[in-house]
């Protein structure tokens, strides 16, 4: 059941569990505990609901949700990798949290983790539809490595376009470097492939979509002698700006078996801090009381940098008309309305690409082993960045890279102890030589690309900045000057082995010296995946949620 006002609730303040976000995390949690009809669970999320939101809906639109309502917008602190810039740092603030939150950057790529060479699709989890144009699939991607059974509707671009068989052309010609890959979640990445996205068919799949579309419907845990217990969470429903402060009523509901915190990486680090699980010395200087010092809360912040390599090309038939042109984009969303048909059912993400670089003077390397990519980059047939303004008329190509293992590691920080400011947030992005170092060889890889003949005709001249990169300086001050984010933060609340004296959380995601709290989002990542995090965090959800029943025998 969904309630928008929390007069609206029923005036029981209690449930057996209570879980805080619902974004990847938090809905699969909260589908699966209440497949019980016996238990109660209360899914707390701070923004409106997903239903009705086109943006949320539509795969490919010119608006995004970034710095809007849906949005938490949030903004870094000046990052020295990025000559001191700040940058906007969207979060999604609606159900399904950031699943269901677009910008004008690559959507929801379902690129899920391998271990050993197999793959770990989760049959709980995927659902692999046909797409939008129901055309042949045949030589796109391996189904004997996918399920059709699971929960988030996963399928293969819908909107064939030629400027694809140039993709496809160039990992002929550049078979060394770049291979095509016909399905980079087989356990190998490595090489370019099409993307499998979070699309059902035509609409967007998120975790509102998938685990909270059918309504939503024991024994107490006795405390742990010795260990501060959490089993209450204090909320209000007043409208606040940022930084603002509550005057609204509060209300309090307790979980008779656990508090369960899947706010995100930002949302989850910030309220431990605020209820006084972290750094002594942090809180203290704020007022806040310290029931647990841990100073591995909000330490260990980790992204993926990115960076929109743009050119100008010698043809009308790219997203630019969309995104440029308002009346041809209402004719689209009156198509898409009409036939769930027409461009606007991918993502701007054409195909996309991992590779290694092949040797690194900066000491360890940061990948899991030779299979996973130490960046990646992502092919768009149209203008697509948020460093540099959308030019008013013109036709662009966009290869995108992505460090996907980097170094640098950040912090999250209170700026006061009051819950409606944003915290400090610095992901600390390029912010070693070896990151620099490998963002400098996916920009040169993408110049040897767009020198292929498979691009002759086609590209007509780098976009004005990567243009001017010419030297090794010209290129440093190029990548610091556009990089920005592919919006992955996670780690600020790292799970580590039982019993280590570092870490927040054990591997069940229990907060370490804590009673009655869990968290189950990006947050307990220990590191970064060498993808795009969406599935990770889909099947933390999955495997979480089989824990908790199992630890209190729901069924
Ligand atoms: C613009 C954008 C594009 C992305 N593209 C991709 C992609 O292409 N592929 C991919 O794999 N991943 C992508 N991601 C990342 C992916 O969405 C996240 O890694 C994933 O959703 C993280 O899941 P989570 O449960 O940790 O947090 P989220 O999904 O962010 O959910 C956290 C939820 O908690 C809520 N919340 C936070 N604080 C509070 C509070 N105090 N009280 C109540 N509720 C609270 C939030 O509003 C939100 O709904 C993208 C993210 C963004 C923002």
């Amino acid at each position: 059941t969904l309630y928008e006002r929390a007069e609206q609730l029923p005036a029981s303040t209690s449930y057996d569990f209570v879980i805080v976000g619902a974004g990847a995390g938090g809905t699969v949690l909260a589908n699966r505990l209440s497949e019980d009809p016996g238990t109660t669970v209360l899914l707390l999320e701070a923004g409106p609901s997903n239903l009705g939101v086109t943006d949320a809906i539509i795969p490919m639109l010119p608006q995004g949700l970034a710095v809007t309502t849906y949005d938490w917008n949030y903004t870094t602190t000046p990052q020295p990798g990025f000559a001191g810039r700040s940058i906007n740092y969207p979060r999604g603030r609606l159900l399904g949290g950031s699943t269901s939150t677009k910008s004008q950057t690559p959507w929801l790529t379902l690129v899920q983790a391998t271990k050993n060479g197999t793959a770990m699709q989760d049959s709980r989890n995927e659902k692999f539809v046909p797409s939008a144009d129901g055309h042949k699939t045949t030589g796109q991607y391996d189904p004997s490595l996918h399920s059709t059974t699971g929960m988030v509707s996963i399928s293969l671009p819908g909107y064939p376009h030629p400027f694809d068989s140039r993709v496809i052309e160039t990992t002929k010609e550049l078979s060394k470097d770049w291979p095509f890959n016909l399905d980079m979640n087989s356990g190998h990445m490595l090489g370019i492939g099409w993307p499998q996205q979070s699309i059902d068919t035509s609409s967007r799949s998120s975790g509102a979509t998938a685990y909270l579309a059918p309504p939503i419907h024991g024994e107490e845990e006795p405390a742990r002698p010795g260990k501060p217990a959490f089993r209450s969470v204090e909320y209000t429903t007043a409208d606040i700006p940022t930084g603002g402060t509550s005057t609204g009523p509060r209300t309090v509901v307790s979980a008779k078996k656990e508090v369960i915190l899947a706010a995100g990486a930002i949302g989850t680090a910030q309220i431990l801090l605020l209820s006084g699980i972290g750094p002594q010395k942090q809180l203290s200087a704020l007022g806040i009381k310290t029931i647990l010092n841990n100073p591995s809360v909000g330490a260990n912040l980790t992204d993926h940098p990115l960076l929109s390599n743009l050119f100008y090309v010698n043809s009308n038939d790219t997203f630019d008309s969309i995104t440029m042109n308002g009346t041809l984009a209402a004719e689209d969303i009156a198509i898409w309305n009409a036939t769930h048909q027409g461009p606007l059912v991918d993502s701007p993400l054409a195909h996309l690409g991992w590779a290694r670089v092949p040797s690194n003077p900066y000491g360890p390397d940061t990948t899991a082993g030779p299979t996973t990519p130490h960046y990646e980059i992502l092919f768009a047939n149209g203008f697509l960045s948020t460093t540099t303004p959308l030019p008013s008329s013109g036709h662009f190509m966009t290869i995108v890279t992505a460090l996907t293992a980097p170094a640098a590691r950040g912090s999250l920080t209170l700026k006061t102890s009051n819950p409606f400011e944003q915290p400090n947030i610095n992901p600390n992005m390029l912010g070693t030589d070896y990151d620099l170092f490998l963002m400098e060889s996916a920009v040169k890889s993408v110049q040897k690309i767009a020198a292929a003949n498979a691009w002759k005709g086609y590209i007509i001249k780098p976009f004005e900045d990567l243009a001017a990169a010419t030297t090794p300086a010209k290129l440093k001050a190029y990548i610091q000057a556009k990089a920005a984010t592919i919006f992955h933060p996670a780690c600020t609340a790292a799970m580590s082995p039982k019993g280590a004296s570092w870490g927040v959380t054990d591997p069940d995601g229990i907060v370490k010296h804590i009673s009655g709290l869990r968290i189950i989002d990006a947050s307990i990542l220990p590191v970064i995946p060498s993808a795009h995090p969406q599935a990770v965090i889909y099947f933390l959800g999955e495997r979480g949620a089989a824990l908790v029943k199992q630890k209190y025998g729901i069924n």
